[in-house]
């Protein structure tokens, strides 16, 4: 039997099957969860829609994050189909790509509103939406950090911020949901190459960095979030809530970077 059989999951953030979020639909189904899946705008729906039905599912509807109305209406669309929730998938993030070239000193009023907004609102929005269908069923939230949120990663900018107010957002709401039985927490998984991922100024050499040092030496897929997210999700975390796990290889433990090479070169000449 799968960890989250006779469980129905909302994912949202399906862009392509590059997104984490597709990571997580397939761990998701492959222990037995049911799947409604949300997209961000009709350019979307078509891919989303394949993507869908690839996990046996065809509940696929419109929600932009920035919308109420869109928000109302994803609760409304599961209400009439499934009538109850008990995961919420949030792995949804934006910055307009110009917030991502100089540093967080050139950051727009626009562009930290646009940011706070679809990153980290949201997730207080949908949470609130849709907890009356989680009630009674001890829902599990998980959402999608990145340590740019704990330490500088130049040009990660405003979304380093974000991803900040998101990790507390998680803290918060892990209060408030807890009396009704409910968890939320963050997965800070390390870089990925992702559509949202290429918005950010040198990510390749972020990701070639990152992948060298970490004590393992290689990158995380999606596939590793998406088994952790599984955990998180199911009821043997049932006493964790309000926790960011790094699935990182382990990068967030490091304090000194490349050592190992200097002093193999000082010490032993090779
Ligand atoms: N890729 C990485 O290296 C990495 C690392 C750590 C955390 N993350 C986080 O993972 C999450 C998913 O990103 P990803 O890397 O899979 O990229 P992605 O581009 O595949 O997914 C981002 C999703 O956000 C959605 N989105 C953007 N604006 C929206 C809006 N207004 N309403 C609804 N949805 C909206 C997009 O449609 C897309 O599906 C994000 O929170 C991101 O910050 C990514």
């Amino acid at each position: 039997m799968g960890l989250l059989e006779g469980k129905r999951a909302l994912i949202t953030g399906v862009a392509n099957e590059r997104s984490i979020a597709y990571g997580i639909a397939k761990s998701f189904h492959r222990e037995g969860a049911q799947l409604a899946f949300t997209y961000a705008t009709p350019k979307l729906e078509k891919r989303v829609r394949e993507i869908a039905k690839g996990f046996g599912s065809d509940l696929v509807v419109k929600c932009d994050v920035s919308l109420d109305e869109d928000i109302k209406n994803l609760k409304k669309f599961l209400e009439e189909n499934w009538g109850s929730l008990d995961i919420i998938v949030h792995s949804i993030a934006y910055a307009p790509k110009e917030e991502f070239k100089g540093g967080v000193i050139d950051t727009s009023r626009e562009g930290f509103k646009i940011a706070m907004d679809i990153s980290v609102y949201s997730l207080i929005a949908l949470t609130r939406e849709l907890l009356p269908l989680m009630e009674g069923r001890n829902g599990a939230i998980v959402t999608l950090s990145y340590y740019g949120a704990e330490k500088v990663v130049p040009h990660y900018n405003v979304m380093g911020i974000a991803k900040a107010a998101l990790e507390s957002t998680v803290r918060y709401l892990a209060y408030d949901i807890a009396k009704h039985g409910h968890r939320i927490n963050a997965i800070s998984a390390g870089p990925v190459k992702t559509l949202a991922a290429y918005s950010i100024t040198g990510f390749h050499l972020l990701m070639e960095h990152t992948t060298k040092v970490n004590p393992f030496g290689k990158p995380i897929t999606i596939e590793d979030v998406g088994d952790t997210a599984v955990f998180l999700c199911s009821d043997w975390a049932r006493a964790i809530t309000g926790e960011v796990v790094h699935v990182d290889n382990g990068y967030h433990i490091m304090g000194v970077f490349g050592r190992e090479e200097e002093i193999k070169k000082e010490v032993y000449g090779d």
